[in-house]
């Protein structure tokens, strides 16, 4: 009898407890998952093996809560970054490890950690905004065993163990290397799709990841540095009609990049960086987060993802390129003065 992809739990690795991790660890959870939460701090491991993950926001279609405001559940394994690196006799035994850090976190070693992380027939997922990171990861796990993960679901970390989920969206994965997908591959999709969608999230499979992971590159791309700059809302840029321009000359390049790399652009994309701007009019985009919190953004994997791929390909982006050297001088301000 073949085997149906929705009758068993699975076993997950999440490394990465931020926000998103934090989010997607607890739903999991909840859903009766075997959840194994890979946190960078001895100290936030600590704190959630003793009091749990506490999940906030988004209560109304959980999978978790019923009518409850907020939800405490415990992974059923929390470790930290150094605790792994050391031989504890914590196998890689996860059928998929899903890596919620951020791009800034993604070093040669980071990666050679994760690939020893994938079991012999596990899979990686990356939920990773802009691009640039599956390049070092490839170094030590193959392609044929990465799968991108695109997300417009919304998570806000307000301590060491709480989180907010404050939007639902839609989550679209789809392997890196999309050609030839063994029966095997297919089988580990929709055994993800299914298992997410029973924790409570709206999944699709996509066999043309790398478009929608351009899609939100582009995006990002219009709103994150600008918000950042201007230390505005995502709303404000919509309000103030001078930044129209500016706005409409970022979007631009990167479509005239993306024709030139033969990446599809959802003809309406430029609408959709509008409705994100009226969607989240009150919130501040990650970017604009990082830099008041003095950590380095993910511009390089943003906008500097879009100069690398224009760079090789010889295309031109002065507009971006302006924009990358304001938010890089905001970076280095901070860090001359650390130094
Ligand atoms: N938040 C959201 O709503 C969305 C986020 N994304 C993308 O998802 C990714 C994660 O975002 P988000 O969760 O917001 O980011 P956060 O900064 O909240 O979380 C990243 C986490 O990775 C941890 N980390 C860093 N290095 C290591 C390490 N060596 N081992 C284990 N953990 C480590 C950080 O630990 P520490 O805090 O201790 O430094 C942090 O908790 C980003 O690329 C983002 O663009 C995409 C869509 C929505
Ligand atoms: C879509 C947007 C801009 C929402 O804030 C985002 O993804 C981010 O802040 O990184």
């Amino acid at each position: 009898m073949g085997r149906s992809w929705g009758e068993k739990r699975m076993r997950v690795e999440i490394i990465g407890a931020g926000a998103l991790g934090m989010m997607i660890a607890a739903s999991l959870t909840g859903a009766g998952h075997e959840v194994r939460l890979v946190t960078r701090t001895l100290e936030q491991a600590d704190a959630i093996r003793s009091k749990g993950l506490l999940l906030s926001g988004g209560m109304e279609c959980s999978a978790v809560a019923g009518d409850e405001e907020q939800v405490t559940l415990y992974p059923s394994a929390v470790y930290a970054y150094d605790e792994l690196q050391q031989d504890n006799g914590c196998e890689a035994d996860a059928e998929c490890v899903l890596l919620m850090v951020k791009q800034t976190a993604i070093t040669d070693a980071f990666a050679a950690f994760v690939g020893g992380r994938i079991r012999a027939d596990g899979r990686l997922v990356c939920f990773q905004n802009g691009i640039g990171h599956t390049e070092a990861l490839s170094r030590f796990i193959p392609a044929s065993r990465m799968l991108l993960a695109v997300t417009t679901e919304g998570a806000l970390r307000h301590s060491l163990r709480h989180v907010e989920h404050t939007g639902r969206g839609l989550t679209w994965i789809g392997a890196l290397a999309p050609d030839s997908p063994t029966a095997e591959d297919n089988f580990f999709q929709k055994k993800l799709q299914s298992q997410l969608q029973n924790a409570g999230f709206a999944v699709s499979l996509s066999n043309q990841i790398t478009s929608k992971v351009w899609n939100k590159l582009l995006i990002n791309a219009v709103i994150n540095p600008l918000t950042a700059v201007l230390q505005v809302t995502n709303g404000a840029l919509i309000e103030l009609p001078a930044l129209s321009p500016l706005m409409r000359s970022l979007y631009e390049e990167a479509c005239g990049l993306a024709d030139k790399l033969g990446i599809p652009i959802a003809p309406d994309l430029w609408e959709q960086v509008l409705e994100v701007c009226r969607l989240t009019a009150n919130n501040r985009s990650s970017m604009l987060q990082d830099v008041q919190s003095r950590r380095r953004t993910e511009l390089d994997s943003i906008t500097g993802g879009l100069l690398v791929k224009a760079r090789e390909t010889g295309y031109k982006l002065p507009t971006h390129e302006a924009v990358y050297a304001l938010v890089r001088s905001i970076e280095q301000q901070w860090e001359t003065q650390n130094s």
